[in-house]
């Protein structure tokens, strides 16, 4: 009889009973668990076609509803907005302390004034040497293939090179690991994130799970779930950093630049107080840092190169125009030079809207008032989201949507689609490493397409189709291609 109840209660007399959708969906969460679990980090998929079926807007939990217009998504995640992040979702990273699982407006805008300096223009274009010297090792990895009948695995060999990037510019460490084989880009980090990534969805489902696996000795998770094994090992590696730190602040100096670290220990102006420095912040705020800076450039560069070798007159024309700015291959021009091209920049906008950035739709909560929202009152309280792949395939917004076309962004009238470019998310909680990130995007793409010409191996488009884990995991075969060096 409850369950009567409450199937009446969530479907007929809710506030949200007026928005269609599957009524399973409107009465249990475990509908979404069934998606997000059981079928693999398959929800964004399922979302596209419940929004066929049912419309723009459509109700997928008790209490949530996903939109499906592109207008939603500035209500939604734009300037102005107060929505907070939903904490069930926020929580599943084990990283509670950092600035991206805070829920709370005025906590999170502290924070993130406190971060901000660190990732701003003027801190990326200082260390911008930093960011080209772990790409010029990425190069002359990858040109020991050309001495072999190997094909390079791509996809490893970005994520690596944005860990490297990423673990280089916060801690001033190298995240490659010693002893093993440079050339098959293995890395114990990416080991750990493959492993870990797939259990955010049992974490958000079973919150329990998640405290019984992180919450007791390492010893004892480490044998009640491996997937967890390679996580609290990077905790346990990256924790010891930040006990030496603490107790001889003095080691600091030793490093050759400017570290997360340094700027955290630094006194802030009382505007900006600090949280306490405690171990757990740091290493919560470390962490979270070097998995949102590595494989969402990663991923991004590996759909543009995939995109870009199968598409030959993008292709010639990327390459020709690199060689006109950049004629002396061992002369490398300085970002500032290679963000004025503009066919790399449409190259860069097209990788961005193919690769979505964030896969999973971010869920926000209404608040601190009812809200519109593509031209609907909502209550507050009611989780809304719009995924960044619902706007980047807009057929409306972006024709043929799912063809690679740089040249959409150089078209007269083309600025107006900017506004439709959400792989960093909009406004108040939008990418806070945005800078570092398109720094990265326009060397290492220059780079690779100035001085290697890469062939695709075996290239099929199951090389770039991802299961949804906030950021896509690519399960079929990574993209590989054979490289050698290009000729002048
Ligand atoms: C192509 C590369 C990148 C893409 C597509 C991307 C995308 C995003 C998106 C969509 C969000 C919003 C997440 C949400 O609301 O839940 C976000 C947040 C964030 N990103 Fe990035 N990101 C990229 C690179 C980076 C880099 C290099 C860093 C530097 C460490 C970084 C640091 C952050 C941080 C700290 C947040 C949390 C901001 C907050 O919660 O207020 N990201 N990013």
């Amino acid at each position: 009889a409850a369950v009567t109840q409450l199937w009446i209660q969530r479907i007929h007399h809710h506030a949200l009973s007026k928005y269609p959708g599957p009524r399973l969906a409107a009465f249990t969460t475990w509908y979404r668990a069934y998606y997000d679990i059981l079928m693999d980090g398959a929800w964004a998929q399922h979302l596209e076609s419940l929004h066929e079926q049912y419309g723009p807007i459509v109700r997928v939990g008790p209490n949530e509803l996903h939109f499906g217009d592109p207008r939603a998504y500035n209500d939604i995640y734009g300037m102005g907005t107060r929505h907070t992040k939903q904490r069930e979702m926020y929580r599943c990273f084990s990283t509670d302390l950092s600035v991206f699982a805070m829920s709370d407006h005025h906590e999170a805008m502290q924070r993130r004034n406190l971060i901000g300096p660190f990732f701003s223009r003027r801190a990326i274009l200082a260390l911008e040497r930093t960011v080209q010297g772990k790409i010029d090792l990425l190069v002359s990895r990858l040109l020991q293939y050309s001495n072999t009948n190997k094909p390079a695995n791509l996809d490893l060999a970005f994520r690596s090179a944005s860990l490297e990037v990423i673990t280089a510019y916060c801690f001033a460490q190298s995240s490659s690991s010693q002893g093993k084989d440079p050339l098959d880009f293995d890395c114990d980090i990416l080991r750990a994130i493959d492993q870990t990534l797939p259990m955010i969805w049992v974490f958000k489902h079973f919150p329990l799970i998640k405290t019984l696996l992180l919450g007791v000795p390492e010893c004892f998770a480490s044998v009640l779930k491996p997937s967890t094994k390679g996580i609290l090992e990077q905790r346990k590696q990256m924790g010891a950093q930040i006990d030496e730190i603490m107790k001889d602040p003095s080691s600091l100096q030793n490093v050759d630049h400017e570290t997360i670290y340094h700027h955290f220990l630094t006194p802030q102006p009382d505007s900006q107080r600090h949280p306490p420095v405690t171990r757990d912040w740091l290493l919560d705020e470390g962490l979270y840092l070097r998995f949102a800076g590595s494989d969402t450039v990663g991923n991004t560069c590996t759909v543009a190169a995939y995109h870009i070798l199968e598409n030959r007159d993008v292709h010639r024309k990327l390459s020709q125009a690199l060689k006109e700015a950049w004629p002396d291959k061992d002369l490398p021009p300085s970002y500032e030079v290679l963000e004025k091209l503009p066919y790399l920049t449409a190259v860069i906008k097209e990788s961005l809207r193919m690769a979505h950035g964030v896969v999973s739709p971010l869920p926000r909560i209404v608040g601190p008032s009812d809200s519109e929202i593509a031209g609907e009152i909502i209550p507050t309280g009611t989780v809304v989201s719009m995924g960044a792949c619902m706007v980047h395939k807009n057929a409306e917004i972006f024709p043929d949507p799912m063809a690679f076309k740089p040249e959409r962004w150089l078209a007269e009238g083309s600025t107006e689609l900017e506004k439709y470019l959400v792989s960093f998310s909009k406004g108040p909680r939008g990418c806070l490493g945005i800078n570092l990130a398109m720094c990265e995007l326009y060397l290492l793409i220059g780079t690779i397409f100035r001085k290697l010409d890469l062939v695709p191996d075996k290239p099929t488009v199951d090389n770039i189709s991802y299961r949804e884990y906030f950021v896509p995991i690519h399960r079929g075969r990574h993209f590989h291609a054979f490289v050698s060096p290009t000729s002048e």
